[in-house]
Protein backbone atom coordinates (compact mmCIF):
# COMPACT_ATOMS: atom_id res chain seq x y z
CA UNK A 1 0.00 0.00 0.00
CA UNK A 2 1.32 3.81 -0.92
CA UNK A 3 0.13 6.89 -0.13
CA UNK A 4 0.72 9.58 -2.18
CA UNK A 5 -0.02 13.45 -1.93
CA UNK A 6 0.28 15.18 -5.43
CA UNK A 7 0.48 18.69 -6.45
CA UNK A 8 -2.33 19.82 -3.74
CA UNK A 9 -3.23 23.23 -3.14
CA UNK A 10 -6.05 23.84 -0.63
CA UNK A 11 -7.03 26.72 2.09
CA UNK A 12 -10.25 28.68 2.83
CA UNK A 13 -12.50 30.41 1.00
CA UNK A 14 -9.51 32.75 -1.08
CA UNK A 15 -6.80 31.91 1.51
CA UNK A 16 -4.38 29.33 0.17
CA UNK A 17 -2.77 27.57 2.97
CA UNK A 18 -1.26 24.85 0.83
CA UNK A 19 0.83 25.16 -2.24
CA UNK A 20 1.52 22.58 -4.65
CA UNK A 21 2.60 20.00 -1.81
CA UNK A 22 3.98 16.56 -3.17
CA UNK A 23 5.04 13.83 -0.79
CA UNK A 24 5.40 10.54 -2.44
CA UNK A 25 5.69 7.20 -1.70
CA UNK A 26 4.33 6.67 1.78
CA UNK A 27 4.38 2.96 2.74
CA UNK A 28 2.43 0.63 4.63
CA UNK A 29 3.50 1.02 8.05
CA UNK A 30 5.59 3.97 7.70
CA UNK A 31 5.77 6.63 10.63
CA UNK A 32 5.94 9.84 9.52
CA UNK A 33 6.11 13.26 11.27
CA UNK A 34 4.67 15.95 10.37
CA UNK A 35 6.66 19.45 11.83
CA UNK A 36 6.80 22.62 11.20
CA UNK A 37 5.75 25.94 13.31
CA UNK A 38 2.05 27.09 14.63
CA UNK A 39 -0.20 27.86 11.26
CA UNK A 40 2.71 26.48 8.76
CA UNK A 41 -0.68 24.34 7.53
CA UNK A 42 0.10 20.70 9.26
CA UNK A 43 -3.94 20.98 10.51
CA UNK A 44 -5.35 21.59 6.57
CA UNK A 45 -3.05 19.20 5.49
CA UNK A 46 -4.66 16.43 7.55
CA UNK A 47 -8.42 17.70 6.82
CA UNK A 48 -7.17 17.22 3.02
CA UNK A 49 -6.47 14.10 3.56
CA UNK A 50 -8.89 13.11 5.52
CA UNK A 51 -11.53 14.67 3.10
CA UNK A 52 -13.16 17.33 5.28
CA UNK A 53 -11.52 19.94 3.04
CA UNK A 54 -11.69 19.99 -0.71
CA UNK A 55 -8.25 20.41 -2.43
CA UNK A 56 -8.36 23.67 -5.15
CA UNK A 57 -6.04 21.70 -6.83
CA UNK A 58 -3.73 18.04 -6.90
CA UNK A 59 -4.49 14.85 -5.98
CA UNK A 60 -4.40 12.52 -3.41
CA UNK A 61 -3.82 8.76 -3.91
CA UNK A 62 -4.11 5.79 -2.26
CA UNK A 63 -2.53 2.57 -4.23
CA UNK A 64 -4.51 3.52 -7.73
CA UNK A 65 -7.01 4.70 -6.18
CA UNK A 66 -7.95 8.78 -6.13
CA UNK A 67 -9.82 9.12 -2.63
CA UNK A 68 -11.91 12.12 -4.53
CA UNK A 69 -13.61 8.95 -6.29
CA UNK A 70 -14.52 6.66 -2.96
CA UNK A 71 -17.74 7.59 -1.34
CA UNK A 72 -17.68 9.83 2.28
CA UNK A 73 -18.12 6.50 4.39
CA UNK A 74 -14.91 4.65 2.22
CA UNK A 75 -13.20 7.62 2.45
CA UNK A 76 -13.48 7.89 6.47
CA UNK A 77 -13.32 4.06 6.65
CA UNK A 78 -10.08 4.07 4.79
CA UNK A 79 -8.68 7.45 6.42
CA UNK A 80 -8.97 8.18 10.53
CA UNK A 81 -8.60 11.43 11.62
CA UNK A 82 -8.07 12.43 15.42
CA UNK A 83 -8.39 16.85 15.15
CA UNK A 84 -6.26 18.65 18.03
CA UNK A 85 -9.88 19.46 19.44
CA UNK A 86 -11.03 16.45 20.73
CA UNK A 87 -13.25 15.08 23.71
CA UNK A 88 -16.87 14.31 24.15
CA UNK A 89 -19.51 14.89 27.34
CA UNK A 90 -21.71 12.02 26.48
CA UNK A 91 -22.72 9.69 29.24
CA UNK A 92 -21.04 6.90 28.17
CA UNK A 93 -17.95 4.64 29.30
CA UNK A 94 -14.32 4.66 27.63
CA UNK A 95 -15.24 1.45 25.86
CA UNK A 96 -18.30 2.78 25.03
CA UNK A 97 -17.26 5.63 22.88
CA UNK A 98 -14.77 3.85 21.65
CA UNK A 99 -17.35 1.48 20.16
CA UNK A 100 -19.12 3.97 18.83
CA UNK A 101 -16.48 5.30 16.98
CA UNK A 102 -15.85 1.68 15.51
CA UNK A 103 -19.86 1.42 14.52
CA UNK A 104 -19.50 4.52 13.15
CA UNK A 105 -18.40 3.47 9.45
CA UNK A 106 -20.56 0.17 9.41
CA UNK A 107 -24.13 -1.16 10.64
CA UNK A 108 -24.82 -0.36 13.84
CA UNK A 109 -25.78 -3.61 15.14
CA UNK A 110 -22.59 -5.07 17.82
CA UNK A 111 -20.90 -8.00 17.20
CA UNK A 112 -18.79 -10.37 19.50
CA UNK A 113 -15.76 -9.52 17.80
CA UNK A 114 -16.66 -5.67 17.52
CA UNK A 115 -16.22 -6.18 21.52
CA UNK A 116 -13.37 -8.08 20.57
CA UNK A 117 -11.49 -5.09 18.45
CA UNK A 118 -12.53 -2.42 21.23
CA UNK A 119 -10.87 -4.59 24.12
CA UNK A 120 -7.92 -5.19 21.69
CA UNK A 121 -7.11 -1.62 20.87
CA UNK A 122 -7.66 -0.58 24.32
CA UNK A 123 -4.90 -3.41 25.85
CA UNK A 124 -2.59 -2.39 22.62
CA UNK A 125 -2.42 1.40 24.03
CA UNK A 126 -2.31 0.06 27.68
CA UNK A 127 -5.98 1.72 28.55
CA UNK A 128 -7.58 -1.26 29.33
CA UNK A 129 -7.69 0.21 32.80
CA UNK A 130 -9.74 3.28 32.02
CA UNK A 131 -12.28 0.89 30.13
CA UNK A 132 -15.56 1.16 32.33
CA UNK A 133 -14.14 5.00 33.51
CA UNK A 134 -16.81 8.01 32.25
CA UNK A 135 -15.93 9.82 29.24
CA UNK A 136 -16.30 12.81 30.86
CA UNK A 137 -14.65 12.26 34.08
CA UNK A 138 -10.77 11.89 32.17
CA UNK A 139 -8.47 14.12 33.00
CA UNK A 140 -7.26 16.08 29.59
CA UNK A 141 -4.47 13.56 29.11
CA UNK A 142 -6.57 10.18 29.54
CA UNK A 143 -9.21 12.31 27.30
CA UNK A 144 -6.27 12.26 24.35
CA UNK A 145 -5.27 8.62 24.77
CA UNK A 146 -8.89 7.55 24.45
CA UNK A 147 -9.14 9.91 21.28
CA UNK A 148 -6.49 7.66 19.58
CA UNK A 149 -7.68 4.85 20.59
CA UNK A 150 -11.44 5.52 19.19
CA UNK A 151 -9.10 7.00 15.58
CA UNK A 152 -7.43 3.10 15.83
CA UNK A 153 -10.09 0.91 16.73
CA UNK A 154 -11.44 1.15 13.17
CA UNK A 155 -8.61 -0.34 11.58
CA UNK A 156 -7.72 2.27 8.85
CA UNK A 157 -5.17 1.78 6.36
CA UNK A 158 -4.11 5.69 7.12
CA UNK A 159 -4.07 7.13 10.44
CA UNK A 160 -3.64 10.69 10.87
CA UNK A 161 -2.96 12.32 14.32
CA UNK A 162 -3.08 15.66 14.90
CA UNK A 163 -0.63 16.59 18.02
CA UNK A 164 -1.50 13.51 19.45
CA UNK A 165 0.72 14.18 22.86
CA UNK A 166 0.29 17.68 23.69
CA UNK A 167 -1.22 17.26 26.72
CA UNK A 168 0.45 13.73 28.09
CA UNK A 169 3.25 13.61 30.57
CA UNK A 170 6.73 12.27 29.35
CA UNK A 171 5.97 8.84 30.43
CA UNK A 172 2.50 9.13 28.21
CA UNK A 173 4.36 10.68 25.33
CA UNK A 174 7.05 7.51 25.13
CA UNK A 175 3.83 5.05 25.66
CA UNK A 176 0.79 6.10 23.69
CA UNK A 177 3.82 7.25 20.78
CA UNK A 178 5.34 3.58 21.22
CA UNK A 179 2.16 1.96 21.53
CA UNK A 180 0.88 3.38 18.28
CA UNK A 181 4.20 2.62 16.32
CA UNK A 182 4.29 -1.26 17.21
CA UNK A 183 0.26 -1.53 16.72
CA UNK A 184 0.30 0.13 13.55
CA UNK A 185 3.55 -1.46 12.25
CA UNK A 186 1.94 -4.80 12.70
CA UNK A 187 -1.03 -3.94 11.40
CA UNK A 188 0.65 -2.25 8.07
CA UNK A 189 -1.12 1.14 8.57
CA UNK A 190 0.09 4.71 7.70
CA UNK A 191 0.57 6.92 10.74
CA UNK A 192 0.92 10.67 10.05
CA UNK A 193 1.25 12.57 13.01
CA UNK A 194 1.70 16.48 13.68
CA UNK A 195 4.34 17.08 16.01
CA UNK A 196 6.04 19.96 18.03
CA UNK A 197 8.42 18.39 20.22
CA UNK A 198 11.34 17.38 17.66
CA UNK A 199 12.79 14.83 19.81
CA UNK A 200 9.87 12.82 20.18
CA UNK A 201 9.61 12.92 16.35
CA UNK A 202 13.19 11.98 16.06
CA UNK A 203 12.64 8.95 18.41
CA UNK A 204 9.37 7.60 16.84
CA UNK A 205 9.10 8.33 13.00
CA UNK A 206 10.57 7.04 10.28
CA UNK A 207 10.57 10.06 8.13
CA UNK A 208 10.06 13.81 8.52
CA UNK A 209 8.31 16.43 6.45
CA UNK A 210 8.93 19.78 7.38
CA UNK A 211 6.38 22.35 6.53
CA UNK A 212 6.36 26.30 6.57
CA UNK A 213 3.80 28.95 5.41
CA UNK A 214 2.12 25.76 3.38
CA UNK A 215 5.34 24.55 1.34
CA UNK A 216 7.44 21.18 2.13
CA UNK A 217 10.73 22.42 2.95
CA UNK A 218 11.89 19.13 3.80
CA UNK A 219 11.22 15.57 3.15
CA UNK A 220 13.58 12.53 4.98
CA UNK A 221 14.69 10.26 7.68
CA UNK A 222 14.91 12.30 11.01
CA UNK A 223 18.94 12.44 10.61
CA UNK A 224 18.75 13.82 7.50
CA UNK A 225 15.67 16.50 8.20
CA UNK A 226 16.98 17.58 11.66
CA UNK A 227 20.40 18.51 10.52
CA UNK A 228 19.38 21.14 8.41
CA UNK A 229 19.72 24.50 8.64
CA UNK A 230 16.61 25.27 7.55
CA UNK A 231 14.87 23.89 10.75
CA UNK A 232 16.23 26.49 13.12
CA UNK A 233 15.64 28.67 10.35
CA UNK A 234 11.56 27.96 10.17
CA UNK A 235 11.36 28.07 13.98
CA UNK A 236 13.23 30.90 14.35
CA UNK A 237 15.79 29.53 16.55
CA UNK A 238 19.03 28.19 16.15
CA UNK A 239 19.53 24.19 16.21
CA UNK A 240 22.04 21.96 16.53
CA UNK A 241 21.62 18.27 16.41
CA UNK A 242 23.41 16.14 19.32
CA UNK A 243 23.33 12.22 19.49
CA UNK A 244 23.10 11.04 22.86
CA UNK A 245 25.39 8.38 24.88
CA UNK A 246 22.66 5.96 24.20
CA UNK A 247 22.87 6.93 20.18
CA UNK A 248 19.22 8.72 20.20
CA UNK A 249 19.17 12.44 18.32
CA UNK A 250 18.58 15.00 20.11
CA UNK A 251 17.87 18.78 19.10
CA UNK A 252 19.40 21.37 21.07
CA UNK A 253 17.36 24.98 20.49
CA UNK A 254 18.28 28.16 22.15
CA UNK A 255 16.43 31.62 21.01
CA UNK A 256 19.81 32.76 19.85
CA UNK A 257 23.35 31.62 19.11
CA UNK A 258 25.64 31.03 21.75
CA UNK A 259 28.37 33.55 22.20
N1 LIG B 1 -11.36 27.11 9.33
C1 LIG B 1 -10.45 28.01 8.94
N2 LIG B 1 -10.83 29.12 8.25
C2 LIG B 1 -9.93 30.04 7.83
N3 LIG B 1 -8.59 29.93 8.05
C3 LIG B 1 -8.15 28.86 8.72
C4 LIG B 1 -9.06 27.84 9.20
N4 LIG B 1 -8.33 26.90 9.82
C5 LIG B 1 -7.03 27.29 9.75
N5 LIG B 1 -6.94 28.47 9.09
C6 LIG B 1 -5.69 29.21 8.78
O1 LIG B 1 -4.85 28.38 7.99
C7 LIG B 1 -3.47 28.56 8.35
C8 LIG B 1 -2.87 27.19 8.68
O2 LIG B 1 -3.52 26.69 9.84
P1 LIG B 1 -3.31 25.19 10.33
O3 LIG B 1 -4.32 24.95 11.40
O4 LIG B 1 -3.29 24.29 9.15
O5 LIG B 1 -1.82 25.29 10.94
P2 LIG B 1 -1.02 24.26 11.87
O6 LIG B 1 0.32 24.09 11.23
O7 LIG B 1 -1.81 23.03 12.12
O8 LIG B 1 -0.86 25.14 13.18
P3 LIG B 1 -0.69 24.77 14.76
O9 LIG B 1 0.68 24.17 14.91
O10 LIG B 1 -0.77 26.12 15.39
O11 LIG B 1 -1.78 23.85 15.14
C9 LIG B 1 -3.46 29.55 9.51
O12 LIG B 1 -3.15 30.83 8.98
C10 LIG B 1 -4.88 29.51 10.05
O13 LIG B 1 -5.26 30.75 10.61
Amino acid sequence: MTLEMRNISAGYGRHVVLRDITIPDIAAGDFVGVIGPNASGKSTMFKTLAGLLRPKGGSIHLDDTDLADLRRRDRARAVAYMPQAYGCNAILTVFESVLLALKQTTGWRVQDDNLDRVSETLAALRLSHLSERGISDLSGGQAQMVAVAQTMVRSPRVVLLDEPTSALDLHHQLSILGSVRDEMRRRGTIVMAALHDLNLAAQFCDRLVLINSGEILADGTPAEVLALPEIGKTYGVVTSLETTRRGSLFVDATLEARA
